[in-house]
């Protein structure tokens, strides 16, 4: 079943269209990377899941309910979110902050206590939030979203500015989560600070999904280029010239885009053009790559 689906949802501000037609679908259980471009309307996305905009079209289901003005209530009690900068009272301190969220949403000690130990703060809730290092501001305030123990996590870019040993604890917390079966939708404009932990991804430009689906799947969406090693890759270039993109990258003719039928007809021509071939093989790719494929060249 899917946590989340969406159908057409779309925001404009005035003539900007920021989020156009997304249809979301977010499986249970799963670490579902939202990525995209500063810009690109992760934010909005978010926001009208947890009604806190009203989309200018389209529809949210969360858990199978459609999420509106008279179910907000409801469905937002099983929902955890943390949405741009991380909450809490500065001259509080972090156990503070969490017994303020305990009484206002009426939850026990243990649920609180459980939150706590899941981020790994039990031993910093005596000092003051201001004190605390960004790392720590973002887990609080996961705590405080996770205090509610709720199905559909929601966080908008918790690894913004945090050093490598501080993402790498917020994607493993994510993976815990995701194994207790909380499902977990993490945006980011970086991919490699969440491309561990995610297994789904859905990849935003200019308000559109260029891709949604899963780890395997998004791999497969971007062919991979083909580097062809030759002595003489400006030979080989010449003899493809205005055919295919091809580019020379040291030893080798790189070329974009092509499957391996239009491969094999390359190599053909080369060896029917003299050129020597001492090797031909598929780029290995990141999901780095993958990303920057997909948004910049908008293929899909
Ligand atoms: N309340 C608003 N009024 C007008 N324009 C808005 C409003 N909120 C967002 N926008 C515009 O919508 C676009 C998308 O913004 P959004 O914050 O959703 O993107 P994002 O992908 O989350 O980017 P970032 O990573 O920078 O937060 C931007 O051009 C932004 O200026």
């Amino acid at each position: 079943m899917d946590t989340v689906t969406t159908v057409n949802l779309t925001k404009s501000y005035g003539r900007q269209a920021v989020v156009q037609g997304l249809d979301l679908r977010i499986p249970q259980g799963c670490v579902y990377g939202f990525l995209g471009p500063n810009g690109s309307g992760k934010s909005t996305t978010m926001k009208m899941l947890l009604s806190l905009v009203q989309p200018s079209a389209g529809e949210v289901h969360i858990m199978g309910e459609p999420m509106n003005r008279r179910t907000r209530r409801r469905q937002l009690a099983r929902i955890g979110s943390l949405i741009e900068a991380p909450p809490g009272y500065g001259h509080l301190t972090g156990g503070e902050n969490l017994r303020l969220v305990q009484r206002s949403l009426g939850l026990d000690e243990a649920q609180v206590n459980r939150a706590v130990q899941a981020v790994r703060l039990d031993k910093q809730l005596d000092k003051k939030v201001a004190n605390y290092s960004l790392g720590m501001k973002q887990r609080l305030g996961i705590a405080m979203a996770l205090a509610r123990e709720p199905r559909l996590l929601i966080l908008d870019e918790p690894t913004n500015g945090l050093d490598p040993a501080g993402i790498e604890e917020i994607r493993e917390l994510l993976r815990r989560l995701a194994a207790r079966g909380v499902t977990v939708m993490v945006s980011s404009h970086l991919l490699g600070e969440i491309d561990k932990a995610a297994d789904h991804f859905g990849i935003l430009a200019e308000g559109r999904l260029l891709f949604q689906g899963s780890r395997e799947q998004l791999f497969a969406a971007a062919v991979p280029d083909v580097l062809i090693d030759t002595p003489e890759p400006r030979h080989a270039s010449a003899v493809l010239d205005g055919r295919l993109t091809t580019r020379v990258d040291g030893g080798s003719l790189r070329i974009g885009g092509i499957d391996n039928r239009v491969t094999a007809r390359v190599v053909a021509d080369l060896v029917g053009a003299g050129a020597p071939i001492y090797g031909v093989r598929r780029e290995e790719q990141s999901l780095e790559d993958v990303f920057m494929t997909l948004t910049a060249g908008g293929r899909l």
